[in-house]
């Protein structure tokens, strides 16, 4: 570790408090990170000698998750809040309780800070004065630069309790967003708690309006489960699914921070084996994203099944061995039955091999003699063994399947049977070229090549998965997530209201079906991101695009949040935004975004396009200002946004009700305001 990674013993009690109260805690600080420093060292220190090689890797690899998770964000304080409870015990005075993103102890193993997610820090999340859960006290602190500055009790056991009215939540909720998104962990809500805190064997599906915290609630999900299940969940882990490449880099720092690394997040395409590079139209795009093609899929691989009808002679030494067509025939029909998860095609072709050469050893012991396993590999290996499983379970690929399904009606007709028309037939047809290497995937054939990939070979699995933007996951792609966790959990995050794909099923329910796992339906409705004068200008929308979803709440209400600016430019609004602290991001139509920075950059306004990586560099982080194309806003946040040309927005989607769910998208992506800058009139619905 680099020694200026090292939480720094003096930096938050470098500044005595005058109030008593601040100096006390202010002291427990600065002990809490001399004790921190002191397990860091240790950790450093530790040899990884096992008793053999293995034990000492696997001590290594401990020691380096360890310190992974000591070493975390060093400049965060070691605490955020402090609960003091009734004792259990009888003794005198309470159990103070500090509370932390880990576990500090001292050098006499006694607690220093507790982890937020120890079943006895629940009480710092969930205590009501009506439900104290044994808290007395519960105490918030503010810190400014690292610096202890304030703090904010409740006393529970005398009716007290902030809940919404809180300064320090709402200090953290405006706090002006720079950079990539933070963990809230000092301000997690009673209802976010219990989503987060939800037992590992349980799947969860949050319906959530924008800015109710679903992404935030997933990611202390993921980070809860990890500490609370380390053995289940640390080798097959957690995967983190999303929308895009710019919401993952935007998410990417809050596991880390909470000293979990080494989780899987990425989106669906990212997860499948095979890379798009062609486009398609929407309809045919929907028709590839139905479930009905995987049952189509998995016909056209049944097909090349074939049943056996000669024996197969195989040659040990110079002696003949017959293995009959009916003994053939049962082996076959075993592995057709069997085929899926338990025993994919690739390894029915291995099986299938030892099966006649298992047939062929028992000929010679019966016959008296003694073939040892080298002998019987061999057979299985040898030339007619090979080809008979050639000709009855041949070699396949997912591109040469789903290339032959595209080119050859026949084919595609007998594996649709009765589940696709016609006309959806036909739609599907494209003639194969003769090299498949030059056939440009699209996004949606890529995921029916991995839904063949998985008929033919296994594919990784993780214990839970957090699947956020859900609602915009056609049939198929929710498959294949399934297919990457089949026997965990999940945790299922999103918005109908905000469902911008039109291959999406549109429901919760059927999502869930195709994602594999039952769950409950929970509504998160308070907003923490939007003003509440943002959101009732966004809330036009809902009857149009979603009538059966309840309209965000906000906690706080703003102040000139919202401006409608007909016949304004966007570098003027855009200067304006800049006078407020925090991040401007300029959300236009997706064909405007190269023209709107190279607008603002001729205007003087330092800005850059919202892109796939993560910050360049210093230059990249001091730009405040972000051109974003409207389809790539989802699940990301400004301190100020200047949306431009709503029409325009709406009209560039496929239809209209997706052209208005992009941009309810769009206008709640804003912390502070929302400038609406426009020439053509505003679409209907919004006024
Ligand atoms: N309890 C909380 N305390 C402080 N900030 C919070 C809390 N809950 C959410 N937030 C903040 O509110 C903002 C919105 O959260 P998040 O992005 O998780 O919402 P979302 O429901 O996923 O939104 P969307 O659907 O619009 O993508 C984030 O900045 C998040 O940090």
């Amino acid at each position: 570790m680099a020694a200026d990674q090292r939480p720094d013993p003096a930096s938050p009690t470098s500044h005595p408090a005058a109030d008593p109260v601040l100096a006390a805690e202010g002291e427990h600080l600065a002990h809490a990170r001399r004790c921190l420093l002191a397990m860091v060292d240790t950790a450093e220190h530790i040899a990884d000698y096992g008793v053999d090689e293995l034990a000492s890797h696997a001590l290594g690899a401990l020691r380096a998750q360890r310190l992974t998770t000591l070493t975390a964000d060093p400049n965060a304080p070691a605490f955020f809040g402090r609960t003091d409870r009734e004792p259990d015990d009888g003794r005198r005075g309470p159990e103070v309780l500090h509370i932390g993103r880990r576990h500090v102890r001292d050098d006499a193993g006694d607690p220093v800070v507790i982890d937020w997610r120890a079943p006895i820090a629940r009480g710092f999340y969930r205590a009501t004065a009506d439900e104290p859960m044994g808290v007395r006290l519960r105490r918030r602190f503010g810190f400014a630069d690292g610096r202890l500055t304030s703090f904010e009790d409740e006393q529970l056991d005398r009716g007290e309790a902030l809940g919404l009215d809180s300064e320090l939540l709402r200090a953290e909720i405006e706090r002006p967003r720079v950079g990539p998104m933070r963990d809230i962990v000092a301000t997690i809500q009673p209802d976010q708690d219990e989503l987060v805190r939800a037992d590992l064997d349980t799947s969860l599906c949050v319906q959530g309006a924008p800015g109710t915290g679903k992404t935030a609630v997933g990611l202390h999900r993921a980070a809860y489960l990890l500490y609370t299940f380390p053995e289940r969940l640390r080798r097959s882990g957690v995967l983190v699914v999303g929308p895009n490449q710019a919401f993952l880099h935007y998410i990417a720092q809050v596991l880390p921070s909470l000293g979990e690394g080494g989780i899987t997040q990425s989106t669906v395409a990212g997860l499948l084996g095979h890379q798009a590079r062609g486009d398609e139209p929407v309809a045919l795009a929907v028709l590839k994203g139905d479930a009905r093609l995987a049952e189509v899929i998995r016909r056209a691989v049944v097909s090349h099944a074939r049943k056996p009808t000669e024996d197969l002679v195989a040659v040990v030494g110079t002696k003949r061995y017959r293995v009959y067509a009916h003994g053939l025939r049962r082996y076959v029909d075993d592995a057709r039955r069997a085929l899926g998860p338990g025993l994919r095609w690739a390894a029915a072709r291995d099986r299938l091999r030892m099966q006649a050469a298992e047939d062929v050893r028992r000929q010679r012991e019966d016959a008296g003699g003694a073939p040892t396993d080298a002998e019987t590999a061999r057979v299985a290996r040898s030339q007619p063994v090979r080809e008979w499983v050639d000709s009855v379970w041949p070699e396949l690929t997912a591109p040469a399947l789903l290339a032959r399904l595209y080119d050859d009606p026949d084919f595609l007709a007998r594996c649709a049977g009765t589940s696709l028309s016609e006309a959806e037939r036909e739609a599907l047809h494209r003639p194969a070229p003769r090299s498949l290497r030059t056939i440009r995937w699209t996004p949606a054939d890529v995921v029916l090549l991995d839904e063949i990939d998985a008929l033919l070979r296994p594919q990784d699995t993780f214990v839970h998965a957090v699947v956020d933007e859900a609602q915009d996951l056609s049939a198929m792609q929710c498959r294949a997530v399934a297919r990457r966790c089949p026997l965990g959990s999940v945790t299922v995050l999103g918005d109908l209201a905000q469902a911008t794909t039109p291959w999406a099923p549109g429901d919760w329910a059927r999502t869930l079906d195709h994602l594999g796992h039952a769950a409950a339906v929970l509504p998160l409705t308070a907003g923490y991101r939007v003003p509440g004068e943002v959101l009732a200008v966004a809330n036009r929308l809902l009857p149009h695009i979603a009538p059966g979803v309840p309209p965000a709440t906000s906690v706080r209400q703003g102040e000139d949040a919202f401006r409608l600016v007909p016949g304004g430019t966007v570098a003027a609004e855009v200067r304006d935004c800049l006078a407020a602290p925090g991040s401007v991001g300029v959300i236009v139509p997706d064909a405007r975004a190269s023209a709107a920075l190279e607008d603002l950059q001729a205007a003087g306004v330092a800005a850059r396009l919202l892109d796939d990586g993560p910050d360049d560099g210093p230059d990249d982080a001091a730009t405040r200002v972000t051109v974003v194309p409207a389809s790539a806003a989802k699940g990301l946040e400004y301190d100020s946004v200047v949306v431009a040309e709503p029409a325009a927005i709406v009209a560039a989607e496929p239809s209209r009700l997706d052209g208005l769910r992009r941009l309810y998208v769009v206008l709640t992506r804003a912390v502070s305001r929302v400038r609406v800058v426009h020439a053509e009139p505003l679409p209907a619905e919004l006024t």
